[in-house]
């Protein structure tokens, strides 16, 4: 597998590529009420579900909450994390299509559209080895972090590599956490995560050794979204929760004008 630098680029799966980063001047930008309070006057987004229901608003009605998170986030990217089976990919579809003007990125996805004909994540493994799959994978980051108004599932492992963490920290970082039992059985008819194939150990033992591993860095996390029997729709719906909140109390840092030189050593007396 030879993969050009040049050609680690995100594809979107929608018409609408995200404008860059750059254009993005105050990554959070507050609601005019706190957390799921909703001001008649905010303005919703326009979809052709949203219109339609507007039609006929009643009094009361309120948006879903996914949608509000948009505005608040200002075009800020949120990144899901977890180990393998956690549900990013299927949680983060279900997101993006909720918040409406955000696209959903898959880490995984782009790394396996770069690879040659139909080989897939674990032919990448097993012929050029973990080390250079983390390469490539930080490649990927670093070409989606670029982007705004993104959802992005990451593969289980990208939180393994310090420098990943500075392209995550320039979001919000979120990690899904079911128990390994639920994951276990999620992914027990499924051959596509090459670190639990192999017959010398049960998968659940060998999830257990890998979150051992990694949940000191899962939790680095802004957000952590513990998951029992909830579907997918349910985690979303605690995950934009969760989200809310976290903006609730950190809230973007406002520009401070420096102090006006008249007032040093004015009338106080505190700068003498
Ligand atoms: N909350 C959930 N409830 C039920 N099934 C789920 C849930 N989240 C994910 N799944 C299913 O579990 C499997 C693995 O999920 P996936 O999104 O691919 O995980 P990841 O991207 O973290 O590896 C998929 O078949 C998915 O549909
Ligand atoms: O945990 C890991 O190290 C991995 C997780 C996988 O992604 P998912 O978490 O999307 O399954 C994939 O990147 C690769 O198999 C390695």
């Amino acid at each position: 597998f030879v993969i050009h630098p040049s050609f680690v680029r995100p594809t979107f799966t929608t018409a609408s590529r995200p404008a860059v980063r750059s254009t993005v001047s105050s990554p959070l930008q507050p609601l005019h009420v706190g957390g799921f309070d909703y001001q008649p006057d905010d303005e919703i987004p326009s979809n052709p579900i949203t219109a339609e229901k507007a039609d006929d608003i009643e009094e009361g009605f309120t948006p879903d909450p996914a949608r509000l998170l948009s505005p608040r986030l200002g075009g800020t990217n949120l990144y899901l994390v977890g180990l393998m089976g956690s549900g990013k990919s299927a949680v983060g579809r279900e997101l993006a299509l909720r918040m409406g003007s955000y696209t959903f990125i898959d880490t995984d996805e782009v790394i396996t559209n770069l690879l040659p004909g139909d080989a897939t994540i674990s032919d990448f493994f097993e012929s050029e080895g973990e080390e250079e799959f983390r390469k490539i994978e930080s490649q990927v980051l670093a070409g989606v972090h670029g982007y705004v108004r993104c959802v992005v599932s990451t593969g289980g492992g990208i939180v393994c590599l310090p420098q990943n963490w500075s392209k995550l920290q320039t979001g919000i970082v979120v990690f899904l956490d079911p128990s390994l039992d639920v994951i276990a059985d999620r992914l027990k008819n499924d051959d596509s995560r090459p670190l639990l194939q192999g017959d010398d150990e049960s998968p659940k033992s060998k999830l257990e050794g890998i979150m051992n591993k990694r949940r000191k860095m899962y939790e680095q996390a802004d957000v952590v979204v513990k998951i029992g029997e909830e579907g997918v729709e349910q985690v979303v719906d605690v995950l934009v929760r969760e989200t809310h909140k976290f903006i609730d109390e950190n809230p973007p840092k406002q520009y401070q004008q420096p102090e006006d030189s008249a007032d040093v050593g004015g009338d106080d007396g505190a700068k003498q």
